[in-house]
């Protein structure tokens, strides 16, 4: 099989772009391609297929093999490559996903994409999508409890479930120890994504995350855009932020207007190769 690794601020795929829909045992596929001593190495595996509702459909599988409703750094991936590639030649692209369908402006440079503006529609704060069991309309600074240790989180859904907690200095959080505590807390039942973040100033914060499926990356799309959410619900920031990762900066800006939240950020292609595994 062949395939591209591409990354968005670290937070790296197997980009697999010439199936017709994905395989049938591709949760285990994903397992197998994202061990980073045993496979490619990757924090998830994206298939770009076909869509008669879009321009192209994503999918996207975490490296522990299960499937996400949405992944912000892979859609810049997929429209980077869509364009790249040649597959469709237009700067605004639609890309279908679990989460809807997702609208993208190209920015071109030397006629690659460098970065992409992704449209990520609206942040939902209530019902089944938002990441707690507890049916209370009210998402902002929660309490939770791990291993006697208090925290307090917003919850958002960018499509996929985001736990927001704000910490005292993101850079140095270890969330090796909790992220996987909170990731599986029994509040959540479909699991969720944790951002640790500390607020810089109105227009800036640093973000650490630990992922559902994958474990700490370098970067996460749809966490920074939940993290803006949050930072404005909880009144620290302006709708416009600058989030800072570990892998590199992302622009979100949530726009009162259509209430749609706006990522921007770079997308890279790193190399091809063949998977020669069984692809079944
Ligand atoms: N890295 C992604 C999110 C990938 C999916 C996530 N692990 C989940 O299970 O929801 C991003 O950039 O948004």
């Amino acid at each position: 099989m062949e395939f591209t690794k591409m990354h968005g601020l670290g937070n790296d795929f197997v980009v697999v772009a010439h199936f017709e829909d994905v395989p049938k045992a591709v949760n285990q596929l994903a397992i197998d391609i994202c061990n980073r001593n045993f496979g490619v190495g990757a924090d998830g595996l994206v298939f770009i297929l076909p869509s008669d509702k879009a321009d192209v459909r994503m999918r996207i599988f975490n490296a522990d093999g299960t499937e996400a409703e949405q992944c912000g750094n892979a859609i810049r991936c997929v429209a980077k490559y869509v364009y790249d590639h040649k597959i469709k030649e237009k700067d605004k692209l639609s890309v279908e996903t679990l989460a809807g369908i997702q609208h993208v402006k190209l920015h071109i440079e030397n006629d690659l994409v460098s970065t992409v503006e992704v449209d990520m529609g609206e942040p939902i704060l209530k019902g089944d999508l938002v990441p707690t069991a507890i049916d209370d309309p009210e998402v902002v600074n929660r309490p939770i409890e791990v291993d006697g240790m208090k925290f307090y989180f917003t919850a958002v859904s960018m499509g996929n479930p985001h736990a927001v907690i704000y910490v005292e200095n993101a850079p140095d959080f270890d969330v090796e120890k909790w992220g996987p505590k909170l990731e599986t807390h029994p509040l959540f039942p479909k699991k969720t994504n944790v951002e640790f973040v500390t607020v810089k100033n109105e227009h800036e914060v640093e973000m650490r995350v630990w992922e559902r499926g994958v474990g700490q990356t370098l970067a996460c799309g749809t966490g920074a855009c939940a993290t803006g959410v949050a930072s404005v619900l909880t009144g620290q920031t302006s709708r416009d932020v600058t989030v800072r990762l570990k892998g590199g900066d992302l622009k979100v800006y949530w726009n009162k207007e259509d209430n749609h939240v706006y990522m921007t950020g770079e997308a890279k292609e790193v190399f091809k190769g063949t998977w020669l595994g069984e692809v079944k």
